[in-house]
């Protein structure tokens, strides 16, 4: 991994940021293919890149309860408790709308209204992500959300994973269809003859899925752009080499555009980490795309002073920020633009990929400078209320119509005269 002395503002190297105008030209054909001929151009697309040519876009029950016989039991029982914790963390998150009483009966209010259809994408393509259903589902579920409809790639044999299907299944999820990627995208928010459309999009996914979104959205809602994988860990001497590289390389394995960041005050702990991920990567299982990822987006800064790194991290704005340090609680305060935060040696970023009950689908890409991680408000919509008495009407009326006027709009200020001259 590269070691450099850390300069004022830096900011990630990212794949989203130009350079991936071939990816986009392909991401804009697909999308335009499965608007205009469905299901024939979704096929078509699935085994040009999954490999498969699906017989049944849909997954019926029984391969769901083939999936459920297959998986271990012990698997089951954690998938489970997963879940609760999930579900325990996002029904904290407010769904509630308010009153706000004006006196004579009058009354404005903010109306919160689940929506209708999503389309929850699960990625599949390198790595099975039964937790991605997990993260996906739960909050759509706490808020009320009625069709809710699953998208992920199957294996080169046209089967899904065991565990996606499992997990989809004990939140009972039916509607799930085998097709990833931008094709996938593509139907959710246009819709074809086997799916029809959605309101909003939701879920991580590749290079490819991210900037399908990204075109989609206006169409359709989305989320946020929940591309590949970021970590950074902040850490000074008092942390471990071997864990923060374990931590590292924990999501570099996702991609090879996965990006994976250590900011450190100690030189001696840049060294011993830059050994310790060169150690690991021989042993990784995926260790192809780890050392992709570490090779073109791994960096080491070294900082002055620890708020120097905060500033860093700040300017980052990463997926996740790991915190090894003294008082990493509150250099956490400090901490105003990350996706999800892990305080402290014992809260690795994997605690949060599987089972805390925070979420997963988290902002990439310096996004989090305004965007949040997946949450219940993600499905549902706010409508405002107004609800005024003839009395509040007859205070006002004079003043909303001088402020129509001001604007040069008639037709508004004699609106809300009107009642008045019908009473005369
Ligand atoms: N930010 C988050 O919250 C978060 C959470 C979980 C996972 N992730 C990310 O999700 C991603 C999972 O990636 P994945 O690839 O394993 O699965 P994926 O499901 O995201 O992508 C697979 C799909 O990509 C498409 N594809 C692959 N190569 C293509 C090509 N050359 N041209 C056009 N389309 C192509 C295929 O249609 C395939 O179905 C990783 O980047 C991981 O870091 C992000
Ligand atoms: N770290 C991923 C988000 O970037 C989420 C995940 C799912 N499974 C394992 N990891
Ligand atoms: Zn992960």
């Amino acid at each position: 991994m590269k070691i450099t002395k850390l300069a004022k503002g830096i900011s990630l190297k990212r794949p989203l940021e130009g350079g991936n105008e071939e990816q986009l030209k392909v991401v804009r054909q697909v999308l335009t293919d499965v608007r205009t001929q469905g299901d024939v151009a979704l096929r078509a697309y699935t085994e040009r890149w999954d490999g498969y040519m699906p017989t049944s876009l849909r997954v019926t029950k029984e391969e769901i309860q083939e999936a459920v016989n297959a998986l271990d039991q012990q698997l089951y029982q954690d998938l489970v408790e997963a879940a609760q914790n999930i579900r325990l963390y996002h029904e904290q998150q407010s769904r509630q709308g308010y009153r706000l009483e004006l006196g004579d009966g009058s009354w404005l209010g903010q109306r919160v209204t689940a929506l209708d259809a999503v389309g929850l994408y699960v990625p599949g393509g390198t790595a099975a992500y039964p937790s991605s259903v997990l993260m996906n589902v739960i909050p759509a579920q706490v808020a009320g959300v009625k069709r809710i409809v699953i998208a992920s790639p199957a294996g080169l044999d046209g089967k899904m994973p065991a565990g996606v299907l499992v997990a989809a299944q004990l939140l009972g999820i039916e509607e799930i269809y085998k097709i990833g990627g931008a094709q996938a995208i593509a139907a959710l928010a246009y819709g074809t003859e086997t799916i029809a459309p959605v309101d909003k999009i939701t879920g991580p996914g590749n290079i490819f899925v991210a900037l399908a979104k990204r075109e989609v959205f206006g169409e359709v809602a989305i989320d946020m752009i929940a591309g590949p994988s970021e970590i950074a860990v902040l850490a000074d001497d008092t942390a471990f080499p071997d864990e923060i590289a374990a931590d590292l390389l924990s999501q570099a394995e996702h991609d090879r555009l996965a990006c994976a960041v250590l900011v450190t005050t100690s030189e001696k702990l840049a060294k011993k980490v830059a050994e310790e991920v060169e150690k690991q990567l021989e042993i990784l299982p995926r260790q192809e795309v780890a050392r992709a990822s570490i090779e073109n987006f791994g960096v080491i800064y070294i900082a002055e002073t620890v708020s120097d790194a905060v500033e860093a991290i700040n300017s980052l704005a990463p997926e996740h920020l790991e915190i090894m340090t003294n008082n990493a609680e509150a250099i956490a305060e400090q901490i105003r633009h990350a996706g999800g935060i892990f305080i402290g040696r014992y809260s690795s970023e994997p605690v949060g990929d599987y089972f805390a009950g925070t979420n997963h689908v988290l902002p990439t890409n310096s996004t989090a400078r305004f965007a949040s991680g997946l949450n219940v408000d993600d499905f549902v919509k706010k409508s405002s209320v107004v609800y005024y008495s003839e009395k509040t009407w007859q205070e006002h009326a004079p003043k909303i119509a001088r402020l129509a006027r001001m604007e040069g709009l008639e037709g508004h200020a004699r609106a809300v005269e009107s009642r008045g001259w019908k009473k005369e």
